[in-house]
């Protein structure tokens, strides 16, 4: 691992020669295909068996040297300004930079770029997705040399949706839904995104979650066979009848409407539209092209609906592009 600090007297560090100035990473956003969750733990989350599959919306993170005066601080601007993304210390892309800083004793700064096309607080983990996106392209500008595994311990500590876009595919995750094993997966599967006017926050979903009556199903400690099945054999319509998310009923009573997003999907078609994460997107798996366009036109005729996107998946995790 190298280190690169800063020169006292404020000179510029020596920069490797050949080293870029700017590096550029995409990663997906994803949706739970599986979402079991257990009673809440002391340590303030519930555990979870889950499985994540990364879908073809994509954040895109560049991250560039500071110019001479600024050196030593991280900051981070969006290609389009959003009032519902903050720009400071409290985004997780400038706190992913700081933790990889602090882990590898860097001291030279980044300016972040971010290209934001997952829905923003929509249970697709947007933000995750950056903080992702920028600990790789951190580790390539800063040439800190982490390995994967390295990069996913240093995810986790950001949240619990951190670490599986850095791998993205399908994977499993237990614990907090940081502990990831990949899942072998075949085909191509069709989505449709419904998405909500507003963001739900992801811990108000979960409190939500705490007062609700527990669930028929119990939780789940690990994936049903059915569905890993079903994703081995590249069967959608077999794979549709083993999505669960028990975060929906929370989901569900915090947006009542969505309801009614879930039904115009099916009703146009869709194999099945479930909740995504803690919501409120929807997600509505389709069979086809076809269909995923007549889904979209009912999708947007909906009140509740803001917008829809249309992704295949699985996709890859982060990477460096361009
Ligand atoms: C629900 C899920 C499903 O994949 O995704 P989203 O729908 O938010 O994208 C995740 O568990 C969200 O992960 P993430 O958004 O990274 O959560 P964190 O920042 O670590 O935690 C935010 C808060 O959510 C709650 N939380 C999160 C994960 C977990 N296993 N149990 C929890 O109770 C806790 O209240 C925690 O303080
Ligand atoms: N890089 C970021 N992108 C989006 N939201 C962020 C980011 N950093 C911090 N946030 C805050 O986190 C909240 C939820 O993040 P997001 O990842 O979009 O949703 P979700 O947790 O539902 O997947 C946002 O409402 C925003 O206030």
């Amino acid at each position: 691992m190298s280190h690169l600090h800063a020169v006292p007297g404020g000179q510029a560090p020596p920069q490797r020669s050949g080293s870029a100035t700017s590096v550029r990473v995409e990663a997906p956003g994803k949706v739970n295909l599986f979402l079991s969750v257990g009673a809440l733990g002391a340590d303030g989350y519930h555990p979870l068996t889950t499985v994540f599959q990364a879908v073809r919306v994509v954040e895109t993170v560049t991250a560039r040297r500071q110019a001479l005066d600024a050196r030593g601080a991280v900051t981070l601007s969006l290609e389009e300004p959003d009032a519902s993304v903050p720009t400071d210390a409290s985004n997780l892309a400038v706190r992913a930079a700081l933790v990889l800083a602090e882990a590898t004793g860097v001291e030279e700064g980044v300016d972040l770029l971010v290209r934001k096309r997952v829905p923003v607080a929509g249970g697709m983990a947007g933000g995750s997705a950056d903080a992702a996106a920028t600990l790789l392209a951190c580790n390539v500008l800063w040439g800190t040399e982490l390995d994967q595994a390295e990069l996913v311990e240093l995810a986790s500590r950001l949240g619990a949706d951190v670490p599986f876009p850095l791998l993205g595919s399908t994977a499993v995750g237990h614990g907090r839904g940081d502990r990831l094993t990949p899942l072998m997966t075949r085909g191509t599967y069709h989505w449709v995104f419904a998405l909500a006017h507003t963001g739900l926050s992801t811990p108000a979903v979960f409190a939500r979650f705490d007062q609700m009556p527990r669930a028929v199903a119990p939780a789940a400690t690990e994936v049903p066979a059915e569905l890993t099945n079903a994703l081995r054999s590249g069967d959608p319509a077999a794979v549709a009848a083993h999505l669960r998310n028990d975060l929906a009923p929370a989901a569900l009573s915090l947006r009542p409407g969505l309801a009614e997003v879930i039904d115009v999907a099916e009703s146009a078609g869709a194999l099945r539209a479930i909740v995504s994460g803690s919501g409120p997107t929807v997600a509505a798996l389709v069979p086809d092209g076809a269909t995923a366009a007549r889904v979209s036109r009912a999708l947007e005729d909906c009140e509740h609906v803001a917008g829809t996107l249309r992704a295949d998946a699985p996709v890859a995790g982060a990477r460096v592009v361009g």
